[in-house]
């Protein structure tokens, strides 16, 4: 029997590069288990996106069809210099009570925004960041005063997480068995962590506590390359690495390390709706990246296949070069699912086919290793390791408290909307609590009333969470 059969409760750490859309898939979470996105946040959300487009605007100015549109036109020059101190002074450009920025620096982003030196400029390098350029296509309405965020926009909004975050749900799984209809209720706490170099010294200790990983992987950085578009989006990313050969060595970096051997991992290649539309244009075509790549130019399902193995080769080759045997059967057998992210489908029923996945993988692994052991007759390390994780997680759910409510914070108690309202880059005061316990038995509600979480008072800015 797999240890699933008896466990309703487990945490899922979502890992991947920077930008790979870990955060997307806990957007998708909050919409579609948490209630959506509440007035407040959509709030948040409006400043970051019209912080976004003035940062990418002003960031431009090392464009030379810029710089001569600034010296040949007074009135361009003058609106973009507005456009710079609103930058500049962030917030003290927002109107508090209408929370936007206020109307001069409205005007001057429309004006901006608008003109062709800029639309030229977006154009060119949209598919390589859509996420920051396909606002630039609806500027008018986004710079508009009383403008509310669509569900598209807060899913295209792009903010680098910092800390961790948790979301818990409670998931009806249901999957057929011989023939059969199975319900089962789990409860699932899904950790996001940054992807920036700075925050992935907390991944081993997010692996330690997890009872698997879904690792995300961008199927676009397959068009990094030095000197492309990718460096632009680089330099206007804190200079992060979104190639592929960058995410092959930070996959096998995690794969490999200890912790990681009993986890089961499960990856998601993301953006596949990019990817798809960048194949059939050959925007790069495959083979001017994997001179190796022997498939048709244009053809999705063959690019696709190559990528996946690619994604695993390194690995590959380096566990079979020294004869781990089992590593090189869990890769073998590691479930790969490809999704958009972005879509605005049913997530519960993807979140079930992932769920399918994670149980598979779950067992699987418990299998694989201890037919591994078998073969060495050795004691079951993996029962010792299970062990092992149990008390780790017993430890960690005892010592966390609370951020949002100080000192004083009754212990193993967890604060789920937190994580909610952290996605935004902020946190509202006074938030209810539940035990993992009250969870379980279902005596608290995880979904949260609109009304109640409009009238939360006083938002509070926030790094999140981390670990001490
Ligand atoms: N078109 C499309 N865009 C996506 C998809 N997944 C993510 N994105 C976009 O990619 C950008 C980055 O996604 P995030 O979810 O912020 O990435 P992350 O992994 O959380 O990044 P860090 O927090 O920096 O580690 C966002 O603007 C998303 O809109 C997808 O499947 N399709
Ligand atoms: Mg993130």
């Amino acid at each position: 029997m797999g240890i699933c059969a008896t466990k309703n409760y487990y945490r899922i750490v979502l890992l991947g590069n920077v930008g790979s859309g870990k955060t997307t898939f806990c957007k998708q979470i909050v919409d579609a288990y948490l209630g959506g996105f509440s007035k407040s946040m959509k709030l948040e959300f409006r400043k970051h996106i019209q912080a976004n487009i003035l940062h990418r605007m002003v960031a431009m100015v090392g464009f030379e069809e810029m710089e001569d549109t600034l010296i040949s036109d007074a009135e361009f020059e003058k609106n973009f210099r507005i456009l710079q101190e609103a930058t500049v002074a962030d917030f003290e450009y927002t109107d508090e009570e209408n929370f936007t920025y206020v109307q001069e620096v409205l005007d001057a982003a429309i004006f901006v925004g608008q003109h062709d030196t800029v639309q030229n400029i977006c154009n060119a390098l949209f598919l390589s960041a859509p996420w920051d350029f396909t606002y630039f296509r609806d500027i008018r309405r986004i710079f508009q005063k009383h403008y509310e965020p669509s569900r598209e926009d807060i899913f295209t909004c792009r903010k680098p997480t910092t800390g961790s975050c948790e979301y818990i749900i409670r998931h009806l799984h249901v999957s057929r068995q011989g023939g059969k209809m199975i319900r089962k209720e789990v409860i699932i706490e899904v950790i996001d962590v940054g992807g920036q170099k700075s925050e992935r010294k907390s991944w081993e200790k997010q692996i330690e506590l997890a009872d698997a990983i879904l690792y995300l992987v961008s199927m676009t950085d397959y068009a990094g390359k030095e000197g492309g578009v990718q460096d632009y989006y680089s330099y206007l990313s804190d200079n992060n690495k979104c190639n592929l050969k960058y995410t092959q060595e930070l996959f096998k970096e995690n794969f490999l390390v200890p912790k990681t051997r009993y986890v089961p991992i499960i990856l998601l290649e993301t953006k596949v709706d990019l990817f798809k539309k960048m194949i059939e244009e050959n925007s790069p075509a495959m083979r001017d990246c994997f001179p190796e790549y022997k498939g048709p130019e244009g053809d999705f399902e063959s690019a696709s296949a190559f990528l996946s193995a690619q994604i695993k080769k390194k690995i590959m080759d380096q566990v079979k070069r020294k004869r781990q045997h089992i590593l090189a059967t869990k890769l073998d057998r590691m479930p790969i699912l490809r999704q958009n992210l972005t879509s605005m489908g049913n997530f519960v029923m993807t979140f079930n086919q992932i769920w399918d996945k994670v149980i598979y993988a779950l067992n699987d692994v418990k299998q694989i290793e201890l037919i591994g052991e078998r073969g060495q007759n050795s004691k079951s390390s993996v029962h010792e390791h299970l062990m092992l994780k149990k008390k780790a997680l017993r430890n960690h759910r005892a010592s966390v408290s609370d951020p949002t409510v100080g000192p004083g914070t009754p212990k193993r108690k967890m604060n789920f909307r937190r994580s909610i309202t952290i996605l935004t880059g902020a946190t509202f005061r006074g938030s209810g609590t539940a035990s993992v316990e009250e969870l379980i038995s279902g005596n608290n509600s995880l979904s949260i009333p609109m009304a109640k979480r409009n009238s939360v008072q006083g938002i509070v800015r926030s790094r999140s969470y981390h670990w001490n």
